[in-house]
């Protein structure tokens, strides 16, 4: 438990430093955002939470100085460009976001591991690592983990069972162009393909709703936040307690030389390595087609 950043104080930003507070996964925070009176704000609504919390966690403002010595630096910074079910319409300004501060926190001396949000989150994470000139390890995108979440509660509510019995990931892109791979989903250890065999509608319709989740959040109260602030600190814990976890983030692929959503070990140095999965013809074909698709919005910058 040490010390971490997060820059971009919107409402994710301020979810996960909620979260990191509350479930004690630091003892010094600091929050940087252009908005100095959002973030001034957002600091003493958890100095007072704490006391009602019986502990107290260190947190400073608008110090990129102080991430000389943090563990972890998470990139949550957004823009007001939000178009309906279009992640990729905030490209221009969270580009313009990361090269101002990734260069501030590299200046600080900051030698931990960046954990990336922003949205389009692997084309963003692609970039964080560039400008910083971070070995890819050591720079994780967030990637298909929440869409991981929305799959298991889809699939769980429509079973009846506990989405954490629900065993397996979204992949590709954190986007539209994310898959199901069906072959290795299974619920209380049945596989979805050759036991629980749903009809090729239901498949469809579970993902079109696991795809559809953030927005239909989005929809209804304008952002999404406690789900991707679970998501991160969980993220987190792995680093902190080199837990060696498979976590679906959004990790540098070789291959495609991009990063994108694929089941990853996480521990203390960031990314141990992506697990070799025997996916179907079919499915090798839309992670192919998640490349093609980040690989295209990358070319835009
Ligand atoms: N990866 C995921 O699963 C996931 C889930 C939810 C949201 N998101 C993304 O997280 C990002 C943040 O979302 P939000 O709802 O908090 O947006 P928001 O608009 O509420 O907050 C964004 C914040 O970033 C700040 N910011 C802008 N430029 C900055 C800079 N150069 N340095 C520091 N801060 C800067 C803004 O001042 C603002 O406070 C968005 O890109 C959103 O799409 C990703």
């Amino acid at each position: 438990m040490g010390k971490i950043g997060i820059i971009g104080m919107g409402h994710v930003g301020s979810d996960v430093a909620y979260t990191l507070c509350r479930e004690k996964l630091t003892n010094h925070l600091v929050l940087i955002d252009p908005l100095k009176e959002k973030v001034l704000a957002e600091k003493l609504e958890l100095e007072d939470s704490m006391v009602g919390w019986d502990y107290s966690i260190k947190i400073e403002t608008q110090n990129y100085a102080s991430l000389q010595d943090a563990e972890i630096v998470v990139i949550s910074v957004g823009s007001q460009n939000v178009d309906n079910e279009n992640r990729n319409s905030e490209l221009i300004d969270n580009v313009q976001a990361v090269r101002e501060s990734i260069p501030q926190v590299i200046a600080s001396g900051f030698k931990g591991i960046f954990v990336v949000i922003s949205n389009p989150c692997d084309v963003i994470t692609k970039l964080v690592q560039e400008v910083s000139g971070f070995p890819y390890e050591r720079v994780i995108g967030t990637g298909t983990l929440l869409d991981t979440y929305r799959l298991k509660r889809v699939v769980g509510q429509y079973l009846e069972v506990s989405p954490q019995d629900v065993s397996g990931y979204v992949l590709g892109e954190h986007g539209e162009n994310q898959f199901v791979p069906w072959s290795i989903v299974s619920v209380r250890e049945k596989a979805m393909l050759q036991e629980i065999q749903l009809s090729s509608d239901v498949l469809y319709e579970l993902k079109e709703e696991t795809r559809l989740g953030g927005w239909r959040i989005h929809a209804g109260k304008g952002w999404t936040s406690y789900g991707i602030a679970s998501a991160c600190s969980r993220l987190i814990q792995a680093i902190q307690k080199n837990e060696n976890r498979v976590y679906p983030t959004s990790s540098y692929d070789e291959v495609e030389g991009l990063y994108i959503g694929w089941p990853t070990v996480i521990g203390h140095e960031g990314v141990i390595s992506r697990l070799p999965l025997n996916l179907l013809k079919e499915e090798k074909e839309a992670y192919q087609a998640s490349a093609k698709e980040i690989r295209s919005v990358y070319d835009r910058i």
